[in-house]
């Protein structure tokens, strides 16, 4: 990958015997929205941290802007604005005080700290609230501010670790719009650490699924969905008005259909994953039957199968162990693999 920014290789570790980071290689480039996206325990914070220089690696490197993470983290710190989940502040201070004590103490020259802090505040929409103590902020003001201490550096890499936790519905859309407009205004690369499939899938160039430590896959939306649906890259859901009948035998007639490789009822709703898209004839074989149609939805897989797909094996085990998922609830019709 050309001017990669943030290079990964083989990067491991151990907290005594539980391996934590499994061997992971990652390469993200200069101004790119990756999202790191995982179950909680699945390694994303300690994979953070190590290329912070924060922890030690047990094996591998992090190299971040060109420097070693763990020989050279104090250059990596000059380069790289880190949020953690949970940001703290002087709640006796107004916003503005508190980032003018962080902009100090990372050296910002007094002729400019006032400037650069207001215009900080007004670039994460807080420029009407900059005096308010920030005990009276909204924990999505407090992230705004989180997110203006970090920006005051001038970084070229931002890590934000979970960085919508807790907040309304309205402030991460807004909060995430605001990091997108800041990585393509301002060329910064951002990497985002989340378990909020929804919000990676809206904010992110490309996201890496990882699991147990590992890095199962990495792409644009598109690229997994090809990769891992390349044969069901079609997902039609036709509501019907009344559910099935027992007795129907549509499932197999619709699987006799070239292009459908898999056919899931839940109630009335049937969902067909198809190789092309046979949407017409789907609604010309239920009328055919006269069945009334109440609603035809054909979408590409997002984010949510993907990461359910990586899960197919776990799910697998959990259903031995007698926790039957949402999915498996649901009636399945699978063709068989020829
Ligand atoms: N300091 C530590 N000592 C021992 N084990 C740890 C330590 N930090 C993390 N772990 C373990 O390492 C694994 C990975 O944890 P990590 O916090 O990196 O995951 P995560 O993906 O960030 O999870 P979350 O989304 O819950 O923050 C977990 O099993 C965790 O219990």
């Amino acid at each position: 990958m050309e001017n990669a920014i943030i290079e990964l290789e083989g990067l491991t570790k151990f907290y005594g015997s539980l391996k934590a980071v499994d061997n992971l290689h990652l390469r993200i480039s200069a101004g790119e929205i990756f999202g790191l996206l995982g179950p909680n325990g699945a390694g994303k914070t300690t994979t953070i941290l190590m290329m912070l220089g924060l922890t030690e690696p047990s094996g591998g490197t992090a190299r971040v802007c060109g420097f070693n993470a763990t020989s050279d983290p104090i250059s990596v710190k000059r380069k790289v604005g880190y949020m953690p989940d949970s940001v703290g502040f002087y709640d006796n201070m107004t916003a503005l005080e508190n980032l003018l004590y962080v902009a100090r103490l990372n050296g910002i020259a007094e002729q400019e700290v006032h400037q650069r802090a207001q215009e900080m505040m007004e670039l994460v929409g807080l420029g009407a609230a900059m005096h308010k103590k920030t005990s009276a902020y909204s924990r999505g003001m407090k992230q705004r501010l989180g997110l203006a201490d970090v920006l005051i550096r001038q970084p070229e890499v931002i890590i934000l670790d979970e960085p919508t936790l807790g907040i309304d519905p309205t402030g991460v859309k807004e909060f995430l719009q605001l990091i997108r407009q800041l990585s393509r205004q301002q060329g910064i690369t951002v990497l985002l650490s989340s378990h909020h499939l929804h919000q990676v899938q809206q904010v992110c160039d490309r996201v890496g699924i990882f699991v147990g430590g590992k890095l199962l896959a990495d792409g644009n939306i598109h690229q997994l969905s090809q990769y891992l649906f390349s044969e069901e890259s079609y997902l039609v859901t036709i509501t019907l008005r009344e559910p099935l009948p027992a007795t129907a035998d549509w499932e197999p007639m619709l699987l006799q259909m070239e292009a459908v490789k898999k056919v899931t009822v839940s109630g009335a709703s049937v969902e067909v994953s198809c190789a092309e898209n046979i949407t017409p004839e789907l609604v010309r074989f239920f009328v055919a039957k006269g069945a009334d149609i109440m609603g035809v939805y054909q979408k590409e897989y997002g984010l949510e199968e993907i990461y359910q797909r990586y899960f197919d094996n776990n799910l697998t085990e959990n259903v031995s162990h007698g926790k039957s998922s949402g999915l498996f609830q649901r009636s399945f019709f699978r063709k068989a693999a020829n």
